[in-house]
């Protein structure tokens, strides 16, 4: 199915889904210290909510997982204040021009850092609504690592200050958090970003608008270059929700 939109087509039956499956297995990444998801039947007694257990109709299982450790999520400014910021209330909208750039890390000490000056070069100038970052090197064990005390690598402050700057709304990337794993709560790349500066009574130049997507996968096959996004959560009122971005090459520009 070819859709036109503006001067571009899209053809919706080629989906690049850069999210990363939720499971109860091992395979499931894991970021912030906690356990991998469970997904378990209802028992009420001796009842399982299990078809192949004999007493159900229906598999009918309760799941437990944390948005921003078990996977592809988006999170708005309410992951960082005091006030309660719902992602279900703020992202209104989901189809965006995005960028997909890959991105060498820089080596600053052993961190390993997203620098200002990679996206600059990676950005050649364009300013799309929505910046997808993959960064390398891209191993497909992304799509299961164990983060917990490892140092993921992060955004610099101000690589995060440039694409506010760039009027980027929405940012993604294959990493668990923009933000060093361990910085005493300092969180210069989310509130760079989000342009926060009071997390206890928010600033009104706060950005309610944009969106921050963690622990995306986009496959080496994919290349670099303009894509249509169709950034979709699910209807969590939270700071953060599960979530499932979509890509769409650009397949005619000729219109
Ligand atoms: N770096 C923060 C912790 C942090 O960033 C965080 C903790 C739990 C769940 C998510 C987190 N950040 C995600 O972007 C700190 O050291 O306080």
């Amino acid at each position: 199915m070819i859709a036109t939109i503006n001067n571009f087509q899209v053809d919706l039956s080629k989906p690049i889904d850069i999210s990363i499956p939720l499971s109860n297995t091992d395979a499931n990444p894991i970021a912030w210290y906690i356990e991998k998801p469970v997904i378990d039947p209802v028992r009420f007694g001796e009842w399982v909510g299990k078809v192949s257990e004999g007493m159900s109709s229906t598999n009918f299982n309760n799941i437990l997982f944390n948005p921003h450790g078990h996977g592809t999520h988006t999170e708005c400014l309410g992951h960082i204040t005091r006030e309660f910021y719902s992602i279900n209330q703020l992202l209104k909208q989901f189809f965006f021009i995005a960028e997909l750039v890959s991105i060498e890390l820089e080596d600053q000490d052993r961190d390993f850092v997203v620098t200002k000056e990679a996206l600059v070069s990676a950005l050649e100038g364009k300013t799309p609504e929505a910046i997808v970052i993959r960064t390398l090197p891209n191993a497909e064990d992304k799509l299961s690592r164990k983060y917990s005390h490892t140092n993921p690598p992060f955004l610099d402050e101000d690589a995060a200050l440039f694409l506010r700057e760039s009027g980027i709304q929405h940012l993604l990337i294959d990493l668990p958090s923009v933000d060093k794993e361990k910085d005493e709560g300092k969180l210069l790349a989310h509130k760079a970003f989000w342009n926060v500066t009071h997390v206890n009574n928010l600033n009104s130049d706060a950005r309610l608008d944009a969106t921050i997507t963690e622990m995306i996968y986009v496959s080496e096959d994919i290349p670099d270059g303009t894509y249509l996004l169709n950034l979709q959560i699910a209807s969590f009122e939270n700071d953060a929700s599960p979530s499932k971005p979509v890509l769409y090459a650009i397949v005619n520009t000729e219109i």
